[in-house]
């Protein structure tokens, strides 16, 4: 098998261990956005992984494991969701990709790394994409989630990010092991109202998604 079939299976492979059913449209997609990413690493230094079919189980399979859970918090309803720090876009290229009722900002402090989604989204004709070059502080318009992976604690996620929150909005961390010492030193404002263990097929290590929501007047 090619090195591009053998990917295409392992996509479809994952996905129906995530219980995700991604039409052939999505999955064409997806396995253009990895191609992307792969391309343009060296120019834009997204990721310090080279090899495509590690970023297919690392980057790939571990953002797509965000999905059913969010599907179930969206209930397929129309939402606005920021990625922080969303470097190559992970999460939010490969939410956009599959949740198309879901406008995706991507916002990162690095201009190369926003263009390049910015890019993507051009190259992968997603209208419910953009890539944005920002510091996350700076932002204010309502997102109904903010997601995050592989960015800061979960304190600093939360306090940079607040002023961009809407009002009925929830912080979405993705994260390793469970991070009991970063829920411990939350600021008062916010609080954790779900964890849950994520297993990402192919990927032997501890995953979590950590669900937060403001609480009291900030
Ligand atoms: C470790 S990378 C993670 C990238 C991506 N989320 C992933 O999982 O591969 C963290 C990213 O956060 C960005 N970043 C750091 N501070 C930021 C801020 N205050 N606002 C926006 N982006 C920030 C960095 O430029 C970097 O691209």
């Amino acid at each position: 098998m090619s090195g591009a079939a053998d990917r295409a299976e392992r996509l479809r492979q994952g996905a129906a261990t995530l219980g995700l059913a991604l039409d052939g449209a999505a999955q064409t997609r997806l396995l253009a956005y990895l191609d992307l990413l792969a391309k343009w690493n060296r120019v834009y230094n997204l990721t310090a992984l080279r090899d495509p079919a590690q970023m297919l189980t690392h980057h790939l399979l571990d953002s797509l494991a965000v999905v059913p859970p969010l599907r179930r918090h969206t209930q397929g309803r129309p939402a606005r969701l920021l990625d922080v720090g969303s470097g190559g876009g992970l999460p939010g290229v490969v939410i956009a990709i599959c949740c198309p009722e879901i406008a995706v900002t991507c916002v990162d402090a690095v201009a190369k790394k926003a263009a390049f989604v910015q890019q993507a989204a051009g190259a992968l004709s997603l209208d419910n994409l953009a890539g944005r070059h920002a510091r996350v502080e700076t932002l204010h318009e309502p997102f109904d989630i903010i997601a995050s992976r592989a960015f800061a604690s979960l304190a600093d996620f939360i306090s940079w990010s607040r002023g961009a929150l809407a009002e009925q909005g929830v912080w979405l961390a993705m994260k390793g092991k469970r991070p009991d010492d970063e829920i411990a030193a939350l600021p008062a404002g916010a609080e954790v109202f779900h964890v849950e263990p994520l297993r990402v097929p192919g990927l032997d290590a501890e995953r979590c998604l950590v669900w937060l929501r403001p609480v009291g007047s900030t």
